[in-house]
């Protein structure tokens, strides 16, 4: 952790919802008049498209077919944590972009499957904001929970969470529905073993929970909308929340648990103003004093 250059990271599953999470930090940004700098966490994954594929084929040639995207040994995790812990000592650090689509390839003018090169982050900025897989690993190698000042986790519930992958995936990325649920099965193991242990090293997680059917994810013909579900607001340290404020500004919300506020789905945008404001405030302020 560092008072000087604070680094926030955002951590969820492929299509759980992060980059969508990071337009409401940016409006906090905005308005707070914070200069964040940003990682997409896709820029640390070991191989370009064709490598992976290579990788993968090798791997299943071995018999090995836990292997996947969300795997430690598919991602520079090292890397990461270097420019975690050089951000949080000197507020710079470097990162890259990879490219899933002819959208970005367009705007990154470099193909599909593709990274950019690496690129220093600007100067000056009062925080790093990190959005991607992996960012509370802690594993034998690294430690990034003990880089990041605010860990957030976005944990939609699992069938949820494969309708937005699905849907996102074909839209966005051009894959059939059948592409995207072998991915999900090839992925299965890497998620249990990799990406779900970081929900316990988070200090919020925001689980969004459909209150309409998705018992059969492959077949729901649209996500469910902000109206058609609740989200689930775990604290890891309820300790200086002030969850009365939180239950009597977030209209039709309530608490499940000590440590838990449940809000209709259409007051997540709110309810993260309310809640993530004050840290990024404290964080920005604390920097600019340390
Ligand atoms: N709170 C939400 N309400 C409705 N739809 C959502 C919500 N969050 C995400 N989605 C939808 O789910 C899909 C995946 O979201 P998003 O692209 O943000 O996921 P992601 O975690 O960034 O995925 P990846 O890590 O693979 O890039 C998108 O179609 C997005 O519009
Ligand atoms: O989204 C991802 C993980 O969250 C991966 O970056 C993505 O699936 C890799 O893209 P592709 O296999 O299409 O090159």
């Amino acid at each position: 952790m560092s008072k000087k250059h604070p680094i926030i990271s955002v951590t969820g599953s492929s299509g759980a919802g992060t980059s969508t999470v990071k337009h409401t930090f940016d409006q906090i940004f905005r308005r707070e008049g914070v200069k964040a700098v940003s990682i997409e966490g896709d820029a640390f994954h070991r191989f370009n498209r064709k490598d992976m594929k290579a990788e993968l084929d090798r791997r299943y040639a071995e018999g090995d077919y836990t292997f996947s995207h969300f795997s430690y040994e598919a991602n520079e995790l090292a890397e990461l944590e270097n420019v975690f812990r050089q951000y949080g000592e000197t507020g710079t650090g470097r990162t890259r972009t990879y490219v899933h689509d002819n959208d970005e390839a367009e705007k990154y003018g470099v193909p599909p499957g593709e990274f950019t090169e690496w690129a220093p982050f600007e100067d000056g900025s009062d925080i790093l904001f990190y959005e991607g897989l992996h960012g509370a690993v802690v594993n034998d190698e690294v430690n990034l929970p003990k880089y990041a000042d605010l860990k957030i986790g976005v944990v939609p519930v699992i069938n949820l969470e494969w309708i937005q992958k699905i849907h996102r995936d074909r839209e966005r990325r051009g894959y059939t529905t059948e592409a995207v649920t072998d991915t999900i099965l090839r992925r299965m193991h890497a998620y249990v073993h990799c990406i779900i242990p970081q929900f316990t090293e988070t200090d919020i997680n925001f689980q969004r929970v459909p209150v309409v059917d998705t018992s059969n994810p492959l077949v729901a013909r649209w996500i469910p909308t902000a109206d058609e579900s609740l989200v689930v607001i775990r604290f890891k340290n309820p300790r200086g929340i002030d969850f009365s404020y939180l239950v009597s500004m977030i209209q039709g919300s309530w608490m499940s648990r000590a440590n838990s506020i449940v809000i209709p789905g259409g007051k997540l945008d709110l309810a993260m103003q309310l809640i993530l404001t004050p840290m990024i405030e404290r964080l920005v302020s604390e920097s600019k004093r340390a």
